[in-house]
């Protein structure tokens, strides 16, 4: 999805697809040829930008982009690209996006001070990866001052929000009640449209696209949004599945975005069925899974860990 209303392209947003075309008039898909490595994309605006480009760190791939092919510094490779796709990226910057293609930071042109290589990771092997769960992580589907506003607007306005119940039904009648044999927490809905409408805006642009592409499933609705805490002592829901009563049945992927990390200790989802690997995106990141798996939110040690939660249909 592009940025609404020829807004700029921001960190956590996917790049989208555009054809490349090399010196000798070839073409490349950047989908097709360029995902899979840590990116860095450049767009100088002279000659000598392209020119004075940083050596790219080990591993990555260094594309230089223009409305021409660029003679660009060693270890970058260059093409034209459409400059109403790059409009957006703007001008005599370098990007970096991670091996999804998805931006993580912007920098103006000459750096001013080298990019660090990007992380490694240390690859699982095989034998830990036979039993993982299915399960789709986003990262930086919101930003971190917008997950801190998202914290203070449950704690301030909100109140701290509820003890969340479960329903039940007495003489066929749907209540809600406290049980903590399921599940401890906090819960509220926002009360803020406007900080309502941006959380819909980041899942629309982050997060819907990503579960086409992964899924392939078109998200066409969502139920409403609930701001969760889980405190130490009073945090944690045990394992069960999203969709078994006939009230929710409707439900087929959960989507939950964590508001903090690293102020807590425990509270990472388990998925039994599947190995005792335990998920925990970091600071804005979402875990999205279908709601027929089991699945648990395991008790808070220390501190509170703060989340969004919807489920989609
Ligand atoms: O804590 C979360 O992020 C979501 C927990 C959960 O499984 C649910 O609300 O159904
Ligand atoms: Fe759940």
């Amino acid at each position: 999805m592009n940025p609404a209303g020829g807004a700029r392209w921001l960190p956590g947003d996917r790049l989208p697809d555009v054809w490349l075309q090399g010196a000798d008039g070839s073409r490349w898909g950047l989908h097709a040829e360029f995902a899979g490595a840590p990116l860095w994309l450049a767009l100088p605006i002279t000659a000598a930008a392209a020119q004075a480009l940083p050596v790219p760190a080990e591993g990555v791939l260094a594309l230089c982009l223009g409305a021409e092919v660029m003679a660009a510094a060693p270890g970058w490779q260059s093409f034209r690209v459409d400059p109403n796709w790059s409009v957006a990226l703007s001008a005599d910057v370098l990007w970096q996006a991670d091996p999804n293609l998805r931006l993580q930071a912007c920098h103006g042109l000459p750096l001013s001070m080298p990019l660090p290589a990007p992380a490694v990771a240390v690859p699982l092997q095989s034998a830990q990866t036979a039993a993982i769960a299915p399960v789709l992580q986003i990262p930086d589907v919101f930003e971190p001052d917008f997950c801190a506003q998202l914290i203070r607007h449950f704690e301030v306005d909100c109140g701290g929000g509820e003890a969340s119940g479960v329903l039940v039904f007495e003489q066929g009648q749907p209540r809600l009640q406290v049980d903590p044999s399921i599940k401890q927490r906090r819960e509220s809905p926002p009360r803020d449209p406007q900080l309502e409408a941006r959380m819909h805006e980041r899942l629309l642009r982050r997060a819907v696209p990503e579960i086409a592409r992964v899924f392939n499933f078109p998200v066409q609705r969502r139920d409403p949004f609930k701001l969760l805490a889980y405190s130490a002592g009073a945090g944690y829901f045990h394992a069960h599945r999203d969709n078994e009563t006939p009230d929710v049945a409707h439900r087929r992927f959960a989507l939950s975005v964590n508001l903090n990390s690293g102020g807590y200790r425990g509270g990472e989802f388990r998925f039994p069925e599947f190995g005792p690997h335990r998920f925990s995106p970091g600071i804005g990141g979402a875990l999205v899974f279908s709601c027929s798996l089991l699945h648990e939110v395991l008790p808070i040690e220390q501190g509170t860990r703060y989340a969004m939660t919807t489920f989609l249909a």
